[in-house]
C-alpha cells in the first residue's frame, strides 16, 4: 500500500516517531516521510493512506512545524473528500486542560475539509511508561490490516 507519513513537531519527538513508523512499514509498503512544514494539503491526495504524527505545544496549540500547514487548510479550503488519514498525537497529561489538543485541532481541520479520519485518535502520554513507538506501531498496523480486508 502507498502510505504517506507526515509529522508536525516542535522539538523533534513527532519526527522521531514518524521515522520509526516509516521504518516499521517500509518492508511491506511504499512509504514516504515528510515534515508538515514542507507539505501542502494537496500532498494528502497522493497516497492511499496518510499517517500523521502531531504533538501539542504552548497551551494546547499546534507545534510550530504544523502551523503553516494548518493555515493553508484554513486559507485555501481544499476539497479533501477523497483523502483518508489516521492521526497519532503526542502529548503530556501534565497539561491536563489541553491534553492532546494539537493533534485534535489538526484532525478537526482535516475533517472540516472533507477528509475521512480512520480509527480513534490516540494520544501518547509522555507521562506514561509506554514508549510511543510501542503504541504507535501496533496501532498503525491494525489500521492497515483493517483497510486490507
Ligand atoms: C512548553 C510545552 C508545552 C506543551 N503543551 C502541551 C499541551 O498543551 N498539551 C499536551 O498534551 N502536551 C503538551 N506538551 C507536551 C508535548 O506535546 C510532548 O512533550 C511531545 O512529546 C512534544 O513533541 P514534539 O517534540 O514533536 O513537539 C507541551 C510540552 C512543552 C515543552
Amino acid at each position: 500500500m502507498k502510505i504517506a507519513i507526515f509529522f508536525g513537531t516542535e522539538t523533534g519527538n513527532a519526527e522521531m516517531l514518524a521515522e520509526d513508523i516509516a521504518t516499521g512499514l517500509e518492508a511491506e509498503h511504499e512509504t514516504s516521510l515528510a515534515d508538515l512544514a514542507d507539505s501542502s494539503p494537496e500532498d494528502l491526495k497522493v497516497a492511499e493512506l496518510n499517517v500523521i504524527v502531531c504533538s501539542s505545544y504552548g497551551e494546547g496549540e499546534l507545534p510550530a512545524s504544523a502551523k503553516p500547514f494548518a493555515a493553508q487548510l484554513a486559507d485555501s479550503q481544499p476539497d479533501l473528500s477523497d483523502v483518508r488519514f489516521a492521526i497519532f498525537g503526542l502529548g503530556d497529561s501534565e497539561y491536563a486542560e489541553t491534553y492532546g489538543f494539537g493533534s485534535m485541532k489538526l484532525a478537526e481541520l482535516l475533517v472540516a475539509r472533507g477528509a475521512r479520519a480512520l480509527d480513534e485518535r490516540p494520544v501518547h502520554d509522555a507521562a506514561s511508561a509506554d514508549l510511543p513507538e510501542d503504541v504507535a506501531l501496533p496501532w498503525v498496523t491494525a489500521i492497515i490490516d483493517g483497510l486490507a480486508t
